[in-house]
């Protein structure tokens, strides 16, 4: 089959995989048989896909430009998401006078939105309204302490982005925020002006005190870390323009319909889960790096690291049987500068790690010299993936590089709303296509939970309203006691 796959004005190459087409064949088999379609149309029909949470995953909707209704639970969604985009393009339009929008949110509710809002920043700088805005995810003080160092308490506006609103992280800024808000003298009637929900539970949020006309919801049937299309970007659309968020969506879109509708062979997002696959019975890999060529895309491989090993970090089938290696570990960075960290063990550790390098065709900034530093970028980038799969054979051992060390290469034309929409549901239907080769639920995290469950004894011992210590091990204990004395 051909190495080079187009869709959406991207193309993905395969060809330093080094896959026979026997090979190939057995991978889109392997597809055919796990269900991998039947998962496809399960979720764009809004099928309860997260069984576990008996909830559809349907996401695409959210981005669903088509005129086509998207059912769940034999309603169509499609006119709540419109009256959304509606109210979310009349605040855009009201935004005279604001001068910072605080974006309090973590994990689904922070990643996306944060690496939009970056990558176009970077690449034009001058896009886009006058307003800074301000990420802030950990509950780390000294986070939000350099945020409200820079904001003017009197024209900032604060989103308060989380699909339960219970997260521990975000209610602890919300409520440091709204303190810092009335210590600089904003008044109750402009503290509700100021505060902006976006969650799945409207309730929570207005019994928080955020009123009911400043909650912009989004569904249980969208996943946290697919939630970007929802009002969780509308970070995107205050500082960039509604219409560019739109071109975002219009990007995902058009890559939900090629994904729809692509033969398998030709199939993107599949046959880009399908080098994984065959890294992983292959070469046996734990790990997989992805590294953008790109500034512009440094926060990728963090939420793609949510992406991928929050939906896969799993070793229990949906079925409760347990299964074949799922998840690698996934990490990554920009290049060129990742060339100066961890390249060396790509190149020659004793563990094969494939790579997705991203690459962009045109510039990414107006500087006079910008082309002479892209060509730089992009050789660095030919020549990484070149030696990976080649090596060197050098006088000594030791200086040899074995090569045989697959990557892909995944061009965008250029980096703009639309393309990157294209490259995030590019990604999220990879998962996808992963989660049913694997047989796993994509869109719960039972994991997660243990955590959070368990801080809670240990922040009251803390605050000295558990002195017996209840529900925490013997271990825990005595660092609390130390951290006490
Ligand atoms: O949006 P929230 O309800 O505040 O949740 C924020 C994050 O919390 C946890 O980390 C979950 O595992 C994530 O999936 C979620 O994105």
């Amino acid at each position: 089959m051909s190495k080079l796959i187009s869709a959406v004005d991207l193309a993905l190459d395969t060809a330093y995989q080094q896959i026979t087409d026997a090979e190939w064949q057995q991978l889109f088999e392997l597809a055919e048989a796990r269900g991998v379609f039947e998962k496809r149309n399960a979720i764009f029909s809004g099928s309860a896909v997260n069984q576990s949470e008996g909830r559809s995953a349907l996401h695409p909707a959210l981005r669903n430009l088509s005129g086509q209704p998207m059912m769940v639970d034999g309603e169509d969604v499609m006119p709540q998401v419109k009256a959304v985009w509606q109210r979310m393009e009349g605040f855009c339009n009201q935004l005279i006078g604001i001068t910072d929008v605080i974006c309090l949110g973590i994990g689904g509710s922070d990643w996306g939105p944060r690496l939009v809002c970056d990558a176009l920043y970077q690449v034009n700088p001058n896009m886009g309204k006058a307003i800074r805005l301000h990420f802030v995810a950990n509950v780390d003080s000294a986070e939000l302490a350099t945020t409200l160092a820079k904001a003017q308490p009197r024209s900032t506006r604060v989103l308060i982005t989380s699909k339960t609103f219970t997260t521990l992280e975000t209610m602890r800024n919300a409520q440091t925020v709204i303190n810092w808000l009335k210590l600089h003298q904003v008044t109750p009637s402009q503290l509700k002006k100021c505060l902006i929900g976006i969650t799945a539970n409207p309730e929570a949020a207005e019994a928080f005190g955020i009123t009911p006309e400043n909650i912009y919801p989004f569904w249980d049937w969208v996943g946290g870390r697919f939630s970007v299309w929802s009002a969780v970007g509308f970070p995107i659309a205050i500082k960039f323009g509604f219409a560019t968020y739109k071109q975002f969506l219009a990007g995902a879109h058009a890559m939900d319909q090629h994904f729809v509708n692509a033969p398998a062979k030709e199939n993107m997002p599949l046959t880009l889960a399908l080098t994984l696959i065959h890294n992983q019975r292959k070469h046996s890999i734990t790990a997989k790096a992805i590294v953008p060529y790109a500034h512009a895309l440094r926060f990728l491989p963090e939420w793609l690291q949510q992406l991928e090993m929050e939906s896969h970090g799993k070793s229990v089938t949906v079925n409760g049987e347990s299964c074949d290696p799922t998840s690698p570990v996934v990490f990554g960075s920009a290049g060129s500068n990742s060339q100066h960290s961890y390249f060396q063990m790509l190149h020659q550790g004793t563990q094969i790690i494939p790579v997705d390098f991203i690459a962009i065709k045109q510039a990414m900034s107006d500087l006079p010299e910008a082309k002479e530093h892209h060509q730089s970028l992009i050789a660095n980038c030919l020549a990484q993936a070149q030696a990976l799969a080649n090596g060197s054979e050098e006088e000594f051992a030791y200086d040899s590089c074995p090569g045989g060390r697959p990557s892909n290469l995944i061009w965008l034309p250029k980096l703009d709303a639309y393309y990157l929409g294209a490259l995030l549901a590019l990604y999220e239907h990879r998962a996808l296509c992963l989660g049913a080769i694997w047989g796993l639920n994509s869109f719960d995290q039972p994991g997660v939970e243990l955590g959070k469950k368990l801080a809670k004894p240990i922040q009251a011992a803390l605050k000295g309203d558990n002195p017996s210590l209840d529900g925490i091990d013997e271990i825990t204990a005595a660092r609390i006691k130390w951290l006490n004395s």
